[in-house]
């Protein structure tokens, strides 16, 4: 193989390109992130809401299957300017099925096309449901590429943080070899 052929599939971009934004509750896909920037660089960006969700879950479930309902794009204090990064992981739990308010918040309120845009995922089990369908609706002018997603806590059941030991292991290998697919 030339060099060329080898390098068919390589994304070509370098660390200061990348964003690594994510949205997290309870710290699983922050460690997914955390793997995806030890790999490949990048910055990592934790998206804060203006007003930060009720810490007790029933409540948090309840305001957020009313934004589901209502449309309701929960205001961010984060702002980041997408102008240097070419590269955009946008990384989010689901959350009633779907991609979380504050994720699509900044999907809405940022400009993010002509970019590469990777969605990642936790989830309790249930899958990623309708988020990255979503992912592809808010980003229309992107280049999206295939999403990796696996399965984190289960807050409903009082299981937490999940990413550590054998399964922070088993979750690294497979987000190094989604990586590698992607040709990074
Ligand atoms: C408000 C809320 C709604 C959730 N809805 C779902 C769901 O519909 N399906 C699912 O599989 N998990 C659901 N979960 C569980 C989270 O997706 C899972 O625990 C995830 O790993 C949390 O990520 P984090 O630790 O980064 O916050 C929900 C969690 C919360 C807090």
């Amino acid at each position: 193989q030339t060099q060329t052929e080898l390098n068919t599939n390589a994304v070509e971009t370098t660390p200061d390109k990348i964003l690594i934004v994510y949205l997290t509750r309870t710290k699983n896909t922050k460690a997914v992130a955390e793997m995806i920037e030890a790999k490949v660089g990048g910055t990592l960006l934790s998206l804060e809401l203006e007003t930060p969700y009720p810490e007790d879950y029933e409540a948090i479930v309840a305001q957020v299957a009313e934004e589901n309902e209502t449309g309701t794009l929960p205001p961010l204090k984060t702002e980041v300017d997408l102008s240097q990064y070419e590269t955009i992981f946008v990384g989010f739990p689901t959350w009633g099925m779907q991609l979380p308010p504050p994720v699509k918040t900044f999907l809405n309120e940022n400009d993010l096309s002509g970019k590469t845009v990777i969605p990642f995922n936790t989830n309790a089990g249930y899958g990623v449901g309708s988020s990255f369908e979503t992912v592809n609706k808010l980003c229309p002018e992107s280049n999206i590429l295939e999403g990796y997603a696996t399965r984190g806590g289960i807050e409903r059941d009082g299981v937490l943080f999940v990413m550590e030991g054998e399964k922070e292991m088993e979750v690294s290998k497979e987000v190094n070899d989604w990586l590698n697919s992607l040709g990074f």
